[in-house]
């Protein structure tokens, strides 16, 4: 590897913050309607004409990796409907300057794809659930889904140590908060990472505005009433607070997502499932692929649409487009 491209990605804002890291959100449809992300009415009936193909995703991943890029995050929408996931996992992969493949699942279809997801080289997952409790996850996803993904979990914990597990849960005051502890207690088990996040508007206004927001401080205050003994420790990137409980193998971490900005280290670009490169989560305007790719655009003139994404970059998301944020995350893969 090229040790000057190393220190330097070619893809720099004008913050000076480099890319390194691609989120690719591969479709917008989903099979749960989490109350917090999506209306039930929400359309997944996405013409497929209108969502980047698996070549156009692995010609992206490829242009990119050769500007400086080093980890892909699959999201979505839901990754694991689409078919050729593993194929794009294993592609991934195999691309020359590409170290870490990860995705982001709500676990439904888990089950029928970690084998071949382990085997594909995938390094990690992060798996999303808010709760243990059937009823409440009905409420919360609008599906009667529970078991299911209760039974893919276990099974993805039994290979927490073949790639890296994180587990990711959106905390409602009031819903499942109280909930809290019974997901800290995975870590004394598994070496896992559970990741208690904040709420965000992307809802819709569904549920933003009826009081179910619970701030990272608090978060804090029942986690450190819980277990007087919790020791900090070194988190990553989202993870502003990170902990361990003695003796446990997994760590316990808190995603600020509202309340602090991580900004200033962001080495992130996103990309639409409908071809849209964005330059940050709050964004509202990004940079049409999908027409350039069609129109058969060489890799120069990709750099070209991925340099203008980039200058659109806001120092700091929330105060760029906080006042008016998009209406769910799925498009753009959280
Ligand atoms: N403000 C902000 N929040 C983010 C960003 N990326 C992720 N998040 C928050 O973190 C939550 C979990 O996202 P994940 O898809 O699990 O990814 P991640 O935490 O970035 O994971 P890593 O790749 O391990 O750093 C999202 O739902 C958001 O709330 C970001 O770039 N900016
Ligand atoms: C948009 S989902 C896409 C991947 C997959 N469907 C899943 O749920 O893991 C990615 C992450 O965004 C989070 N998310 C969705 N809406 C959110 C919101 N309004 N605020 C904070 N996080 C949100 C989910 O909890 C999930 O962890
Ligand atoms: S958070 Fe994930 S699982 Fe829930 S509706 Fe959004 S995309 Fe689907
Ligand atoms: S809010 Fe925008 S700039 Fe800040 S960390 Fe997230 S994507 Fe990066």
């Amino acid at each position: 590897m090229n040790e000057a491209r190393e220190k330097m990605p070619a893809l720099v804002d004008r913050y000076n913050r480099g890319v390194r890291y691609v989120r690719v959100s591969v479709t917008s449809r989903c099979n749960l309607r989490c109350v917090y992300c999506m209306r039930e009415e929400h359309c997944d009936r996405t013409v497929v004409a209108e969502e980047l193909d698996y070549q156009e995703i692995c010609r992206i991943i490829e242009a990119l990796a050769a500007l400086g890029v080093r980890k892909v995050r699959f999201t979505g929408g839901e990754p694991l409907l689409r078919d050729d996931i593993v194929d794009l996992v294993r592609y991934a992969k195999a691309v020359d300057g590409i170290e870490t493949v990860v995705l982001t699942t709500n676990g439904v279809l888990l089950g029928q794809y970690l084998d071949r997801f382990l085997e594909a080289g995938l390094d990690g997952i992060n798996f999303s659930l808010d709760t243990f409790d059937e009823d409440r996850y009905k409420a919360i996803t609008r599906r009667n889904l529970l078991a299911d993904v209760l039974g893919n979990l276990e099974s993805l914990l039994r290979h927490a140590d073949m790639l890296q597990v994180k587990i990711n849960v959106l905390l409602l005051r009031g819903i499942n908060s109280g909930e809290l502890g019974r997901f800290a207690d995975l870590t004394r088990q598994w070496p896992v990472t559970v990741r208690f996040m904040e709420l965000m508007p992307f809802d819709d206004h569904q549920i933003w505005r009826t009081g179910k927001f619970m701030g990272a401080d608090k978060i804090l205050e029942v986690l450190s009433d819980l277990y007087p003994a919790l020791e900090s420790t070194q988190g990553h990137a989202t993870e502003h607070f990170s902990f361990h409980l003695p003796g446990s193998r997994g760590k316990i971490a808190i995603i600020p997502a509202f309340t602090r900005n991580f900004c200033s280290q962001c080495n992130r670009l996103r990309i639409t499932s409908s071809g849209r490169i964005m330059s940050c989560l709050y964004a509202k305007n990004g940079v049409d692929i999908l027409a350039a790719l069609r129109d058969g655009a060489d890799n120069e003139q990709l750099e070209a649409l991925f340099q203008k994404a980039l200058d659109m970059k806001p120092r700091d998301g929330r105060e760029a487009g906080g006042k008016a944020p998009r209406t769910s995350m799925s498009e753009i893969g959280g």
